[in-house]
C-alpha cells in the first residue's frame, strides 16, 4: 500500500510553489532595470486609487525577486497616510506590523522597524505572495505567517495581493482551512477584485 508522506491538495501547492518561486526568479532576472523600475511605477499608479481611504497602509520589505511596493509606500506617505511593514522577534514569532523604517535587520533576512515601535492595525494591506487564482486563494512562501497574521486583522482591513502579472493564476488554487482570502491583486497590469464568496 503506497502511504502518501503528505495529503494531495498540500502536495499539489508545495509543487506549485516552486515552480512559481522559480518562474519568478527567472522573470525578475530578465528585466533589465528600467523595464523592472517602470513595471514598478505601473503598480504605485494602479494602486494609488485604494491609498485615498485608507489610514494606515501596511507593505512589505521586497526580497530581490518580488515587485517592490516601497513606491506605493512613499505615496501613501507624501499622501499623509502611515505606513507599516512586517516585523518579527524571531522566525517562528508572530508577524506583526510596525510603523516606522526598514533599519534593523529581521529573522528573515529582510530589513523591518525596529521592535520598539507600536504595532498598528493597518486599513489596507499590500501582500507578498508565489501566485494566487481568481478567487483571491493565495500560495505564500509557505511558512503561514500571513495567515495567521491576517486572521486577526482581515475584518477592518483591505487584502491585497502584489505581484508580477503572471502571478495571477487561471487555475484555481485549492484553499486550505487556514488560507487567508485576499480582496485583491494588484500586479503594473492594474487590479483585479475578487468577488466575496
Ligand atoms: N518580502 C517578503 N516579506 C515577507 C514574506 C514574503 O513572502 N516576502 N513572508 C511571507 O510569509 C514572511 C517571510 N517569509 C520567508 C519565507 C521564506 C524565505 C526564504 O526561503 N528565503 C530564502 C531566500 C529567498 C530569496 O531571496 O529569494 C532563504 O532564506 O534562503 C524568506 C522569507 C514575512 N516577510
Ligand atoms: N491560523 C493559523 N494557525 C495555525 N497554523 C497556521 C495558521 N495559518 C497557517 N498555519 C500553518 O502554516 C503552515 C503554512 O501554511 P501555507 O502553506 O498556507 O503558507 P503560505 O500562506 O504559503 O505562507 P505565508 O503566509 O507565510 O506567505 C501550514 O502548515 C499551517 O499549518
Amino acid at each position: 500500500m503506497v502511504v502518501p508522506s503528505t495529503s494531495p491538495p498540500l502536495a499539489d501547492k508545495v509543487a506549485r510553489r516552486a515552480a512559481l518561486r522559480a518562474r519568478r526568479r527567472d522573470y525578475a532576472a530578465s528585466l533589465a532595470p528600467d523595464t523592472r523600475k517602470a513595471l514598478e511605477e505601473a503598480l504605485s499608479a494602479a494602486l494609488e486609487p485604494l491609498l485615498f481611504a485608507a489610514r494606515i497602509v501596511a507593505a512589505y520589505q521586497p526580497m530581490k525577486d518580488e515587485i517592490s511596493p516601497l513606491g506605493v509606500l512613499f505615496r501613501a506617505q507624501a499622501l499623509g497616510k502611515s505606513t507599516a511593514l512586517p516585523a518579527f522577534a524571531e522566525r517562528d514569532s508572530r508577524m506583526t506590523f510596525r510603523s516606522g523604517d526598514a533599519i534593523e535587520a529581521g529573522p528573515w533576512g529582510l530589513l523591518q522597524p525596529p521592535l520598539s515601535a507600536p504595532p498598528v492595525q493597518p486599513d489596507l494591506i499590500l501582500i507578498p505572495l508565489v501566485g494566487c487564482d481568481r478567487s483571491g486563494n493565495r500560495i505564500g512562501m509557505g511558512q503561514g505567517h500571513y495567515d495567521r497574521a491576517l486572521e486577526g486583522l482581515r475584518n477592518n482591513a483591505r487584502l491585497v495581493g502584489i505581484g508580477w502579472d503572471f502571478q495571477l493564476l487561471d487555475e484555481p488554487v485549492g484553499a486550505d482551512p487556514w488560507d487567508q482570502r485576499l480582496d485583491a491583486f494588484a500586479s503594473p497590469a492594474g487590479i483585479t477584485e475578487f468577488e466575496a464568496t
